[in-house]
């Protein structure tokens, strides 16, 4: 059986975006450990801050986030990185090539409950010969030369594209490496199965409610046929399903928080989801435009989200 090395190897990816690759994903190795220990190391619970967005940290979006931050800085392909968790980007190699933008812990809210949680990343490629600012860093998505995530579900997973599909590879803990194990995954264009927060309904848009609606009727409905609905409140999570067996995840622009219009943050999940979306022949766009073009203003900005499904996202797009 492969695993990520003599795929990595057997690739055209440069060797120093491979080093790049093997040091987040071993990192990663690391927090799904960290996990697996949960109360009995006392790491669970609040970290007792805020992020630079408001959110109450929790003990572990702390620890993961030092831990990929400390690997990558001291990784010498890496030019900067930025986290969720960081209130700026942290300039690491002025030699460096690329960009690393992550979410360390994406669903924290599931840490508590033991359900699933994960590790987001985006990779971009900029050299320069001074220390990376935080206006270098603001790269559309589409530039991206690598994406993924690392899911820590019942087994630790890893999936991943570099510009060339999307493969998902499985964490095999008696051999220490992530193996091949779903190459070339496709997302059907059709599907019967929607992923949005249904409690925040009213603050939507009231296009979206109406697509909504017309999903909640089912057979009864315009739509002529009935939808089932999932959530599993960490995006990484519900994209992965997505991924597994089709579907559509809407997180989208609404008016309960203005400064907030749009939960998910373009760098660090929108960017990185919708290069795997893509490569695996779905769709991801805001309510207005491709997510992959969106030309970014801040390291922490947010968007509206709607992908999976091709004809479904195009579907609610006409609403
Ligand atoms: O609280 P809600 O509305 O269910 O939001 C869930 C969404 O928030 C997130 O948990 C945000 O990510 P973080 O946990 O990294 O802040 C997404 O993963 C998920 O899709
Ligand atoms: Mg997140
Ligand atoms: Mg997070």
């Amino acid at each position: 059986m492969q695993n990520l090395f003599n795929v990595l190897a057997s690739s055209s990816t440069p060797q120093t975006l491979q080093t790049v690759l093997t040091v987040t994903t071993d990192t990663c190795i690391a927090i799904s450990d960290a996990l697996k220990q949960g109360s009995l190391a006392g790491i669970l619970g609040m970290a007792g801050n805020e992020n630079v967005q408001g959110e109450e940290q929790k003990k572990l979006d702390v620890i993961s986030n030092n831990m990929l931050k400390d690997a990558l800085i001291a990784c010498p392909a890496v030019r900067a990185i930025a986290s969720e968790e960081e209130d700026y980007i942290v300039p690491a190699n002025t030699d460096g090539e690329y960009f690393i933008a992550f979410d360390p812990l994406d669903g924290s809210s599931n840490i508590d409950i033991n359900a699933m949680v994960g590790t987001i990343f985006s990779i971009y490629r900029q050299t320069g010969d001074k220390p990376a600012t935080e206006k270098d860093f603001l790269i559309p998505g589409k530039e991206q030369v690598a994406a993924g995530y690392v899911l820590y579900g019942p087994s630790t997973m890893l999936v991943l594209t570099t510009g060339d599909g999307v493969n998902m590879f499985t964490y095999d803990p008696t051999k220490h490496v992530f193996t091949l194990t779903n190459e070339r995954i496709q997302v059907a264009k059709e599907t019967q199965e929607f992923a949005i927060n249904m409690s925040n309904q009213r603050f939507w848009s009231p296009s979206m409610q109406h697509y909504v609606n017309d999903l909640v009727k089912g057979k009864e409905g315009d739509r002529g046929k009935n939808f089932n609905m999932r959530w599993v409140a960490a995006m990484v999570g519900d994209v992965h399903r997505i991924l597994c067996r089709g579907g559509i995840f809407i997180y989208p622009w609404d008016k309960k928080d203005p400064s907030k219009a749009g939960k998910l943050r373009l760098m660090y999940e929108a960017n990185p989801m919708a290069m795997l979306l893509e490569q695996a022949g779905g769709k991801a766009h805001t309510h207005t435009q491709r997510i992959l073009d969106i030309q970014p203003e801040a390291i922490h900005q947010r968007v509206a989200v709607i992908l999976g499904a091709a004809n479904e996202v195009d579907k609610c797009l006409s609403y």
